[in-house]
């Protein structure tokens, strides 16, 4: 599991190993320039007479990144550090002098010559590794947004990389980020836009390159929330955490990522003597005759899963299709452990509502876990509970919260997905789970859970379904530890995400995907998990 921590208990963190005197800054530009020169080697194919310029801002980012700068000059590495405020950190500076580098300044009054931003991107533009080190952990919550003119140079060259890349020519630089890509929320992953919260008016805020996006983040001590949440974690590119000894265990985790050994350790496996009912019963209501698909697509999630037994509710007709695409869905009422509430359902078609309400009944009364996806969102109670997951895309958890009184629409939710998801768990009491490209889970105890498994081809109608299927087989399978263990539903629903993601990769690995397919992968993705 790879876990973040805030910015407020990374340095809370630190301040005892500072006080002994541990020099961490030391121990994090040794780092960093280990990755650079990995990346110098395997990109260029040399160290020495490699060019790298150092972006660096005023705090102890800046110093980490100049530090670094001078050891890469030590090998050989042609450095150019671009002071983007007046001050730079002192022994940094000092560090990167003595190490013969030379230091330009596009702000009035920095060390060095000044020199106009335009000039200074073309030198970064043309540079083999640009190391972001603008701003770290120190800008303020909610005004993350770089000032000053390392704005400027930030977003250029943030769209000469982001146009160099999409080109794929690969003639730009890599980008190393710094502890975080300068400018994002660092506790929140919210990324800096025109007028909004988190602008500062001077940053072209919001224009592509507003961040520069990194090939690789180095993070310091443990990772930050930004580099796992979207949509800043779209501008960390690989993160690679350096340990520096701090001691974090006092700390919750702000956020965390579930990786295959994981999902394997939450996967019901069936013990010897199981039985299906042991094994846990699945309810669907979903599909109505204008969706028949969505019901066929849920219960063949489940079925594949490998839950106890499938049953379905709906009209004859879709029970028909359901039961003709799978044999072994029992169709009817009866006793189940979870549900799985909505795919396909069309809010105004009366019966289907009604079952939907029927379940949720019994679900808020007798704690039975749920998933209410699609159709069903719109015909939730005001309250639910934690053992409920909704799972909404960002269209459907806007039309939710607004329903609640809160005034957002899809863009808002895209915008800052976490603070989003987070208002939905605390008007419904349900734990959420919001579908995108990375997929967040907020669960009890406001636990986060950022889940980055899938491959864009995943993007297809009818694969919310399949996870809607696939997390109502898990739910029944693990029902009995859920009632002893309510947090245990938002790493359900996080496992669900990893191995839906996983299971897009195994039905047709690099290439496009067919929702079904993805169901039908499910029982050699869920083997491998538990094989490695
Ligand atoms: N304390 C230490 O010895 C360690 C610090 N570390 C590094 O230190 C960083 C944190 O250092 P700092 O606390 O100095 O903070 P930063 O270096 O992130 O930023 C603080 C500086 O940026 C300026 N600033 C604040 N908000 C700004 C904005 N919106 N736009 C432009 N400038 C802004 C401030 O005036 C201040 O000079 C971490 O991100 C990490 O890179 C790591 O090396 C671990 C060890
Ligand atoms: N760009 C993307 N990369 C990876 N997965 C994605 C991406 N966009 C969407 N997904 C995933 O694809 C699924 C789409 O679900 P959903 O929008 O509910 O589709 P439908 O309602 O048609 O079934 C979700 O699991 C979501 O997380
Ligand atoms: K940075």
């Amino acid at each position: 599991m790879i876990v973040a921590y805030t910015a407020a208990d990374v340095r809370t963190a630190e301040e005892p190993l500072l006080a002994a005197g541990v020099p961490l800054m030391d121990r994090a530009a040794f780092a960093l320039a280990g990755v650079v020169v990995r990346e110098l080697r395997a990109r260029r194919g040399r160290v020495a007479g490699s060019r790298v310029v150092v972006l660096a801002g005023a705090g102890n980012n800046g110093g980490d990144a100049l530090h670094a700068g001078a050891l890469l000059a030590r090998r050989g590495v042609a450095v150019l550090a671009v002071a983007t405020a007046e001050r730079l950190h002192e022994t940094g500076l000092a560090a990167l002098r003595s190490a013969g580098c030379s230091v330009v300044s596009v702000a009035d009054g920095g060390p060095g010559a000044r020199v106009w931003p335009g000039d200074a991107i073309a030198e970064a533009f043309t540079a083999d590794v640009v190391l972001d080190g603008v701003l770290g952990i120190g800008a303020r919550a909610g005004h993350s947004a770089v000032r000053g003119p390392g704005a400027e140079v930030l977003a250029l060259l943030g769209e000469l990389v982001a146009d160099e890349r999409a080109g794929g020519r690969g003639d730009g630089p890599c980008v190393v980020a710094v502890d975080v890509p300068s400018g994002v929320g660092v506790d929140d992953g919210d990324v800096p836009r025109p007028g909004g919260s988190n602008g500062s008016g001077s940053a072209p805020a919001g224009e592509p390159g507003a961040v520069l996006a990194a090939d690789v983040t180095v993070t310091f001590g443990a990772p930050k929330p930004a580099l796992l949440v979207p949509p800043a974690c779209a501008s960390a590119g690989r993160v690679e955490a350096v340990d520096l000894g701090l001691d974090l265990s006092g700390a919750r985790p702000a956020v965390a990522r579930l990786e295959p050994r994981d999902a394997a350790a939450l996967w019901p496996v069936p013990p010897r003597a199981a039985h299906k009912y042991t094994r846990g019963v699945v309810g669907v209501v979903a599909g109505t005759p204008a969706y028949p698909g969505a019901a066929v697509l849920t219960v063949s999630a489940a079925v594949h899963a490998g839950v106890g037994m499938v049953r379905y509710l709906g009209s004859p007709g879709v029970t028909a299709a359901v039961v003709s695409h799978r044999p072994e869905v029992v169709a009817g009422d009866g006793r189940v452990q979870a549900w799985v509430l909505g795919p396909g359902v069309d809010p105004t078609d009366s019966a289907q509502a009604e079952r939907v309400h029927g379940a949720l009944a019994g679900v808020l009364a007798q704690e039975l876990p749920a998933v209410v996806d699609a159709g069903a969102l719109t015909l939730l109670p005001e309250r639910l509970a934690p053992w409920v997951v909704l799972t909404p895309h960002a269209g459907e958890l806007a039309t939710l919260l607004s329903a609640r009184g809160e005034d957002v629409d899809r863009a808002q939710v895209e915008a800052e997905p976490l603070r989003w998801a987070r208002r939905a768990r605390e008007l419904t009491r349900a734990t959420v789970l919001l579908k995108g490209a990375t997929t967040l889970v907020v669960g009890p105890d406001d636990a986060v859970y950022a889940q980055a498994d899938a491959p864009a081809w995943l993007a297809t109608a009818g694969a919310g379904d399949v996870l809607a299927g696939l997390l109502g087989a898990l739910l029944a399978g693990r029902a009995q530890d859920l009632a002893g263990e309510p947090s245990l539903v938002a790493a359900l629903a996080a496992c669900a995400s990893l191995v839906h993601g996983r299971a897009a990769h195994v039905a047709n690995p690099g290439g496009p995907v067919a929702a079904l397919a993805v169901a039908e992968a499910l029982p050699r993705t869920v083997a491998q998990l538990l094989a490695s």
